[in-house]
């Protein structure tokens, strides 16, 4: 498993009425193993950040390090997991197609047995040959999550993958996350909008403000919630309110019903 390590990044979007600081600043470090929440309002920079991260955006200020990387031989880049805010899966491929064009392998027993275990795992037994049309944009999810784990990622990322789901679908997928997480053993670091999601799920969380985007709090959980989580436990709401309470400071003016039903933005 793989960590990352954040130092002064920073990064500025050119637009028509000049430049726009969307990072600046940004020094995390995520260990091995950990599951890290990145919380903050819609716009602050989080899938900016996220995208750095993957090495998709290199046009940026600061430095990436990956650290605790698997195969420690050059180049040190670890297998990055990426689960898009979207599923992005390709509408003329079936469920399976879609995963065997992520391995980039072609169709043989033993990976089409792999493919099938990683559907199954993620709720989706005997939807195989369905096209993306065919199944409802949770179960996409499910297979855009899927599409990233069956790569053994090192370091997963997950850009609000929750956010567009209804609720009752969203805490399955919640679960299923932490299931997967903890018989990986991954490191995950999660972006989200949603302090209390933020707070079930991670070990730690870091708060972000916007403009610019930059981490202006964090919270330790592991010592204040144990594993498994109740998520009707009055702890995730109290911890959940304290961070859009460390947040408020940073915000232009924040709505009051915000701050007493733990919701950030949108
Ligand atoms: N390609 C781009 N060109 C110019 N500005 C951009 C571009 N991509 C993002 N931005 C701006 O950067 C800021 C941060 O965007 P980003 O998508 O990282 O925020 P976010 O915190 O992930 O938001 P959300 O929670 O709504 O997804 C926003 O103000 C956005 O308008």
């Amino acid at each position: 498993m793989a960590g990352i390590r954040c130092e002064d990044v920073g990064k500025v979007y050119r637009q028509q009425d000049g430049e726009k600081v969307v990072l600046q600043e940004v020094n995390l470090e995520v260990h091995s193993g950990e599951f890290v929440a990145l919380l903050g309002p819609s716009g602050c920079g989080k899938s900016t950040l996220l995208n750095i991260m993957s090495g998709l955006d290199q046009a940026h200020t600061g430095q990436i390090l990956y650290t605790e990387v698997r195969d420690a031989s050059e180049p040190k880049q670890p297998a990055i997991g990426y689960v898009f805010q979207e599923a992005r899966l390709l509408p003329w491929m079936t469920v399976r197609q879609n995963i065997h064009f992520a391995l980039e392998s072609s169709p043989s027993p033993r990976v089409g047995q792999r493919v099938e275990n990683w559907l199954d795992r993620v709720g989706l037994k005997g939807y195989y040959d369905y096209y993306p049309y065919q199944i409802s944009i949770g179960m996409q999810h499910r297979v855009s999550l899927a599409r990233s784990l069956i790569l053994d990622p090192e370091l997963l990322l997950l850009d609000e993958p929750f956010s567009s789901l209804d609720e009752i679908t969203a805490m399955t997928m919640r679960s299923e996350v932490l299931d997967l997480w903890k018989e990986q053993q991954g490191t995950v670091i999660l972006v989200t909008h949603n302090p209390l999601e933020a707070v079930f799920l991670a070990d730690r969380v870091l708060v972000m403000a916007a403009n610019p985007g930059r981490i202006v709090a964090e919270l330790s959980l592991t010592e204040r919630l144990s594993r498994p989580r109740d998520p009707d436990n009055r702890m995730l709401w109290e911890i959940s309110r304290e961070a859009v309470r460390l947040l408020s400071p940073h915000l232009p003016s924040i709505p009051e019903e915000a701050a007493t039903d733990g919701r950030i933005g949108r």
